[in-house]
C-alpha cells in the first residue's frame, strides 16, 4: 500500500472564480480517490479575501467558509508570511492564487523557493516584466529549479487548453509561426451583443455592465476594456513561444476607454458615464455595416517577427471570428507543423466555472506530481 499523500491548500481570493474553485475543490477529494491508487488528504488550511482570513488548523468541510470568513476577525497575511506559513504546513503546500492582485503575483518566486507550488488564474506574474518571468521559472520544479511547481492554465482562455497546448507544440519541437484570435471573454462578448451578425444588438456601455454582472471582466472592467488584458495573454502566449517580450505594453494596444475617461477616479463612476459616448461606439459599428463587416476585438503574436498588436479589426460576417457567440475566445496556433490549417482551440473564454475548472485541473496535475 503506498503512503498515503498529505496536501495542504491556502486559497487567496473567493470572488467570482474563488467560489467556483472551492466548490469544485470540495468535490475533488473523493474524484482523486475515485481516480488515483495513492491515499490523498487534501486539507484547506487557509482561506482569504483582501480583507479578512480564515486558518483552518486541520481539514475543514468547505461549505461553511462564507460565513467563516464573514465571522473572522483575521486579517490577511502579507505574502512573505503566507509564504512562511505554508512553508511550515503539515504535508505538500499548494497556493492558489484567485486575485488579480500584483503584489502576490510579485512573490511568486519566495513561494516557490519555500517549495510552495502555485496554481493561479491571474495573469500578473507571467505578464509583468521579463525578469518576474525569469525568475519564477529558475525557482519552480518545471522551470529549471528545484522549488514548487507552478501550473497556470487559467490564465490565457480560461480553462480552455491554450498554455498547455501551446507547451506541448514547444515541447515537441513544432515550430510556433503565428499565434492569432479572440483572446477576451469580455470584449468577445461586447461585440458578439453589441454587434451580431444577424444585425441590431445592445448599446454598448450596456453591454460592458452585463459583461461584469456575468463575471467575464476583469475586477475594474477599465482593465479589459484598455486591451491590457489581452496585451497581457499575448505576452503570456509570445513567452512561451519564446520571445522575450518585455512587457505587455511593449507592442501597440489599442485602448477603447474614451480619452474624456482616462482619469475617471473610481470603476462606478467610469461604468455610470460611459452612456455619454455610446454615439462613438454606434458610429464605428455603422461604418463597417456599410462594408457588410463588423468589428472585433483581435490579438495577434507573429513569432518570426517577433512583433505583436492588439486592437480592433473589421471581419467579414461569414468569417469564424465574427461568428463567435457569447464569451467565445478563439485561438489559431500556425506552426510548421500545422502550415496554412492552425490547430484551433474555440469555446468560453471567461466565467466563474469555466476557469475555475482550469485552476482545478492544475491543481489535480500538481498533486499527481508531487508525490
Ligand atoms: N472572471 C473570469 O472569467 C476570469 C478571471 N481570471 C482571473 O482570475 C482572477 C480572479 O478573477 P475574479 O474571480 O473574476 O475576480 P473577483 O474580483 O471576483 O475576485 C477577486 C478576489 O480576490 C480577492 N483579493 C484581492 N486582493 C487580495 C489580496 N491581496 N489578498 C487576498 N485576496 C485578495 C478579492 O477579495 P475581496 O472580496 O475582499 O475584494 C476577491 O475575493 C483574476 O486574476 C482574473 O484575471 C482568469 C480567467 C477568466
Ligand atoms: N476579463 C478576462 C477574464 C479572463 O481572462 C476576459 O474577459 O477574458
Ligand atoms: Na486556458
Amino acid at each position: 500500500m503506498p503512503a498515503p499523500r498529505q496536501i495542504s491548500i491556502a486559497v487567496i481570493g473567493a470572488g467570482g472564480v474563488g467560489k467556483c474553485f472551492l466548490s469544485q475543490l470540495s468535490q475533488l477529494a473523493s474524484t482523486l480517490s475515485r481516480s488515483s491508487s495513492i491515499p490523498t488528504y487534501l486539507s484547506l488550511i487557509l482561506l482569504s479575501t483582501s480583507k479578512k482570513s480564515v486558518h483552518y488548523a486541520d481539514y475543514k468541510a468547505i461549505s461553511d467558509w462564507q460565513s467563516e470568513l464573514q465571522s473572522s476577525s483575521s486579517s490577511p497575511l502579507s505574502p512573505k508570511d503566507l509564504a512562511d506559513y505554508l512553508s511550515k504546513a503539515p504535508g505538500k503546500p499548494i497556493l492558489v492564487d484567485n486575485t488579480s492582485n500584483q503584489s502576490i503575483a510579485d512573490s511568486y518566486p519566495i513561494f516557490l523557493e519555500n517549495g510552495v507550488s502555485i496554481v493561479t488564474p491571474n495573469k500578473k506574474a507571467f505578464s509583468s516584466t521579463y525578469k518576474l518571468w525569469t525568475q519564477i521559472f529558475a525557482a519552480a520544479a518545471n522551470g529549471t529549479g528545484t522549488g514548487g511547481y507552478i501550473f497556470h492554465e487559467s490564465s490565457v482562455g480560461a480553462g480552455l487548453p491554450v498554455i498547455s497546448t501551446l507547451k506541448d507544440l514547444v515541447e515537441t519541437g513544432d515550430e510556433i509561426r503565428r499565434i492569432e484570435g479572440v483572446f477576451s471573454g469580455t470584449m468577445s462578448f461586447l461585440f458578439n451583443s453589441f454587434q451580431p451578425t444577424s444585425g441590431g444588438g445592445g448599446k454598448f456601455s450596456a453591454e460592458v455592465k452585463t459583461a461584469k454582472e456575468k463575471g467575464f471582466t476583469e475586477p475594474d472592467p477599465r482593465d479589459d476594456l484598455n486591451g491590457l488584458d489581452v496585451a497581457r495573454k499575448l505576452t503570456i502566449l509570445a513567452r512561451l513561444a519564446g520571445l522575450k517580450i518585455d512587457s505587455p505594453t511593449s507592442f501597440p494596444v489599442q485602448s477603447l476607454i474614451p480619452k474624456e475617461l482616462e482619469n475617471v477616479g473610481s470603476g462606478d463612476e467610469f461604468l455610470e458615464r460611459l452612456p455619454e459616448f455610446d454615439d462613438r461606439m454606434e458610429e464605428l459599428k455603422q461604418g463597417a455595416e456599410k462594408e457588410g463587416k463588423v468589428v472585433r476585438f483581435v490579438g495577434a503574436v507573429d513569432v518570426v517577427k517577433g512583433e505583436a498588436k492588439v486592437g480592433l479589426e473589421k471581419f467579414d460576417k461569414s468569417h469564424p471570428i465574427a461568428a463567435l457567440k457569447g464569451s467565445d475566445n478563439i485561438i489559431a496556433f500556425y506552426t510548421k507543423r500545422y502550415g496554412d490549417n492552425p490547430l484551433i482551440i474555440q469555446g468560453a473564454g471567461a466565467g466563474g466555472e469555466v476557469t475555475a475548472m482550469g485552476v482545478t485541473a492544475d491543481l489535480v496535475k500538481v498533486i499527481r506530481l508531487l508525490q
